[in-house]
């Protein structure tokens, strides 16, 4: 049987805007209010997608969600037709209409924790959507998260899916994010690496003074619980909450893996060594854990330009590569950093730059825009295949984005009711074009 490990890239929504949304994420409060670019957006991320799939990877796209959201914003009580509730949010409370007018649904290592059939005790990929609750206009994704993923691994004989963590800040999950599998092989068995924030019911670990810790120790341990790993393949590590405090709003900002490599700065952990240690023994083999010096690169450097934010992936030829953002390669340190990586005798041996600004001004980088999922073949088999990006649907895609999305967007514009029309037009055709089904509330 062959193994892969899928990447399934976030399409950007027509509604992609900087509103200064996510405290503790430096890039989206410096950008607040500047105009994006919605459709440059979406093609940036489809072309780096695109690039991937031609590297002869495992590619997939995943569907964005319907914003704004007029059903939540009903829920606090709006009223009227949906051009109504529009109207009366934007004069009285701008800020409910940007908080669920945002298309942060695409970054999907958000979107779920996944783990993969050689993990589980059901021998199934197991799925639960991140309940992200630290931010308002991120807990109003993880229902539609489920239906997307329900509808893409919809064959229950190979793919498990949860309910979202229970919505308390005891249990606040932030997916993949912080989240790493490490393995020898896709198929053999791995250890999952879970990376928390604070833990709330251990008030003796330390926790961030100024920015907000988004994933619990306890969230972490209740999704492991859910996916039936056993505690031999489970480490669950904190992340330094000093470096929280300096704009690392999650660990895929500071620390990236892939099979047998870690790759992290020197400050990315709380009482690191311990637990790599840990890792080491439950993996056994070879672990390859590249640790970069802050003497080389700062974490002020690591948060303006995502180096950890990189994706790590295995090319057919066995060779891993660094898939970076162009910022990386704009910032002369960081730069030198990563052309000496590939000197260093570790499996990685090539880097590529992809220019995903738009997303980075919001503080995703190439990771955030990607959900993995480790399959094999007969599971490849069963992902419907609408979703998979083929030279076809590239196309299809691409030429979709630009019929429907705006080259420019304010906050101010989230109100245009003929945004709102513009998006349902758009994400009807895109159900259809992915075979997705209904899964939109206005489609019912
Ligand atoms: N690191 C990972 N995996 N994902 C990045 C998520 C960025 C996202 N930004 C935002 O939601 C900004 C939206 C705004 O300000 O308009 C967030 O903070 O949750």
């Amino acid at each position: 049987m062959k193994h892969f490990e899928a990447n399934f890239d976030g399409l950007v929504g027509p509604t992609h805007n900087y509103a200064g949304l996510s405290f503790g994420n430096v890039a989206s409060s410096q950008n607040a209010s500047m105009p994006s670019n919605p459709k440059a957006a979406a093609l940036q991320g489809l072309a780096k997608a695109k690039a991937l799939a031609d590297l002869g990877l495992v590619q997939g796209v995943i569907a964005p969600q319907e914003r704004p959201d007029i059903y939540t914003l009903r829920q606090m009580g709006f009223s009227g037709t949906d051009m109504q509730v529009l109207n009366k949010v934007a004069k009285t409370a701008p800020q409910w209409l940007y908080a669920c007018a945002s298309a942060s649904s695409m970054w999907t290592a958000n979107a779920a924790t996944v783990s993969p059939s050689a993990d589980t005790a059901d021998g199934k990929v197991h799925f639960t959507p991140a309940n992200l609750i630290d931010k308002f206009h991120r807990s109003i994704e993880s229902d539609t998260t489920g239906k997307i993923l329900k509808a893409m691994f919809a064959d229950t004989r190979y793919f498990k899916h949860h309910h979202a963590l229970p919505l308390h800040t005891h249990l606040g999950d932030e997916g993949a994010a912080n989240h790493t599998r490490l393995c020898q092989q896709y198929g053999a068995a791995g250890v999952e690496l879970f990376v928390y924030g604070q833990s709330v019911f251990d008030q003796e670990k330390p926790k961030p003074q100024k920015y907000p810790a988004r994933q619990t120790l306890e969230a972490s341990q209740a999704i492991a619980r859910l996916h039936g790993l056993d505690d031999d393949s489970c480490v669950f590590l904190q992340q330094n909450p000093l470096v929280i405090d300096q704009g690392v709003f999650h660990n895929d900002v500071i620390a990236v893996g892939n099979q047998n490599v870690l790759f992290y700065h020197q400050q990315a952990f709380f009482n690191g060594a311990e637990k790599l240690a840990e890792l080491q023994q439950k993996l056994g083999g070879e672990l390859h854990l590249i640790e970069v010096p802050t003497a080389q690169v700062s974490v002020k450097d690591a948060v303006q330009t995502y180096l950890f934010n990189t994706q790590i992936v295995t090319l057919p030829s066995g060779e891993m590569a660094i898939i970076a953002p162009t910022d990386c390669e704009e910032n002369p340190a960081v730069k030198q950093y990563l052309d000496e990586l590939l000197t260093l005798g570790t499996p990685i041996k090539q880097v590529r730059y992809f220019d995903v600004k738009q997303s980075m001004q919001n503080g995703g980088g190439p990771a955030c825009l990607r959900l993995r999922v480790a399959l094999n073949d007969q599971e490849l088999a069963a992902v419907n295949p609408q979703v998979l990006l083929t030279d076809e649907k590239y196309k299809k895609l691409t030429k979709w984005v630009e019929r429907h999305y705006r080259d420019r967007l304010t906050p101010a514009d989230l109100a245009d009711p003929e945004l709102l029309k513009e998006t349902r037009t758009a994400l009807d055709e895109l159900t259809q074009l992915l075979k997705l089904g209904s899964i939109y509330p206005f489609q019912r």
